[in-house]
């Protein structure tokens, strides 16, 4: 009797408290809920799994040998004892909690990676995901829920407000979508001048292009298509076009001019004595080069056939070095595809690591994930190849900060997209050796079109 009234009975008292304060802040309050109850059920749950999961999940270590040498007698059967990571208490976020852990020796983040369905399972939350921000620590996120489950979409007003074109030069930051992390999803051309886009088809790859054409279309950046597969997917910007490439021939005469174009503005800062375009006392538009199933520059009906693979080669050299050059010059290149991997062929791995921004959305084999990510970011293939074919927009990009993060894409419309174009297509540049492509309604009154 004597021992329930004194600590016993006040342990069960805030036990008590503790659960009705949970009972109460469920509906009302589902953060403070998560702060004061989810938490710290979480926590204990992921301090009582960790040790027999790294050991089932080879992630523990064996500091001590199975054997002993004793002078010349050895001494089998020694009792292993496997050495778990270390981990260090996990901090809460309002989208899940954050655990640090310091690799052992000989380990790496996509060891981790592979076993994050099994911890998602243990810790019975929504997704895990491993990021190694720093050589020899990796973060695992547990997230109660999917922050991306719902479509993302611009704020009116501000689609608004954008119908006259900002004064000043052009800001090439752009806020895409949104992240997991409950942060804007930006693409900084500046830092990372080129991307690769890869989905499978329906995946969200158009609608993301859509998303980065309305934001460039209101400022004085050129932006020129190349889209062999007709003009299909790219034709809805030809107002606001410098140049659209529909066939082969015509991505060479492109590529050839920009490749020009680079070394004309090679020339200008030489003289000018600056390292950037931008920093040029007069600086001239970026330009911004969109290519649509980039595959198809690589690809040939024939190998017999020695014109189209010179083409080809001609076509896929160009490219190559002006993304190699390009990009002190304000010149980007944003290649789109449904897969995109050395089997193309030569130059294919060479373009690849110059594109050095990756979006990688749902995509319909794992190896496609893993030419478009693994060179990068390892361990973020397998959450990569866990995005759904409904989870269209959804992609593992850079979180620019040298590591990765999931998002998800603003949504676009194809009529957003086409109403940008037709808006600002009177402030659209114009090249030199690139003819702005023919479309209806050109004002009469516009520059450069050749009508
Ligand atoms: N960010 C997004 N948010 C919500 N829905 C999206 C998003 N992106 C795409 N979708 C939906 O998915 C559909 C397919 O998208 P999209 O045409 O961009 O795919 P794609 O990868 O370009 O396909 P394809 O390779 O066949 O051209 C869109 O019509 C839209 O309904």
């Amino acid at each position: 009797m004597h021992t329930l009234t004194s600590p016993g009975l006040y342990f069960l008292g805030v036990v008590a408290v503790w659960l009705l304060a949970g009972a109460v802040l469920r509906h009302r309050s589902p953060v403070w809920h998560w702060y004061i109850v989810g938490y710290p059920l979480t926590w204990f749950r992921i301090t009582r799994t960790w040790r027999p999961l790294c050991i089932e999940r080879g992630l523990s270590v064996s500091r001590r040998a199975s054997q002993a040498v004793i002078g010349d007698l050895i001494v089998r059967g020694q009792e292993v004892r496997p050495v778990v990571p270390r981990l260090w208490i996990g901090r809460p976020t309002r989208t899940g909690l954050v655990v640090r852990v310091r690799l052992m020796p000989g380990q790496t983040p996509e060891e981790y990676a592979q076993s994050a369905e099994a911890l998602m399972h243990a810790w019975r939350v929504y997704a895990v995901r491993i990021t190694s921000p720093e050589r020899g620590l990796i973060h695992i996120e547990a997230l109660l829920s999917d922050p991306l489950a719902g479509v993302v979409v611009r704020n009116p007003d501000a689609r608004r407000a954008g119908t006259t074109a900002p004064a000043g030069p052009p800001v090439m930051v752009l806020v895409v979508g949104v992240t997991e992390r409950a942060k804007s999803w930006l693409m900084n051309f500046r830092l990372v001048p080129h991307w690769l886009i890869v989905g499978a088809t329906r995946s969200g790859k158009s609608t993301l292009i859509h998303a980065i054409v309305t934001r460039f279309a209101p400022q004085g950046v050129a932006i020129v298509g190349i889209d062999l597969k007709g003009g299909l997917e790219l034709s809805v910007y030809r107002p606001r076009l410098s140049g659209l490439a529909t066939t082969r021939q015509e991505a060479v005469e492109i590529l050839e001019a920009l490749v020009e174009l680079k070394d004309e503005r090679t020339h200008a800062c030489n003289m000018a004595g600056v390292r950037q375009a931008w920093e040029l006392p007069e600086p001239p538009p970026p330009v911004v080069l969109v290519i649509d199933e980039v595959a198809e520059l690589f690809l040939v009906t024939s190998n017999r056939d020695r014109e189209e693979v010179a083409l080809r080669d001609k076509t896929v050299a160009l490219l190559v070095k002006l993304a190699q050059l390009g990009a002190a010059l304000d010149i980007h290149v944003i290649a789109g595809g449904q897969r995109f991997g050395s089997d193309l062929g030569s130059g294919a791995t060479l373009l690849r690591s110059q594109l050095s921004g990756r979006v990688c959305m749902h995509v319909s084999d794992g190896e496609t994930a893993v030419m478009t990510l693994g060179d990068i970011w390892p361990e973020a293939v397998v959450t990569a190849q866990m995005i759904r074919a409904d989870e269209q927009g959804t992609a593992v990009t850079g979180d620019g900060e040298g590591s990765w993060v999931r998002a998800r894409a603003m949504f676009t419309g194809v009529d957003e997209a086409a109403d940008a174009a037709r808006i600002y297509s009177r402030i659209t540049p114009v090249l030199p050796g690139i003819k702005r492509p023919y479309f209806v309604d050109l004002p009469p009154d516009s520059e450069g079109g050749e009508g």
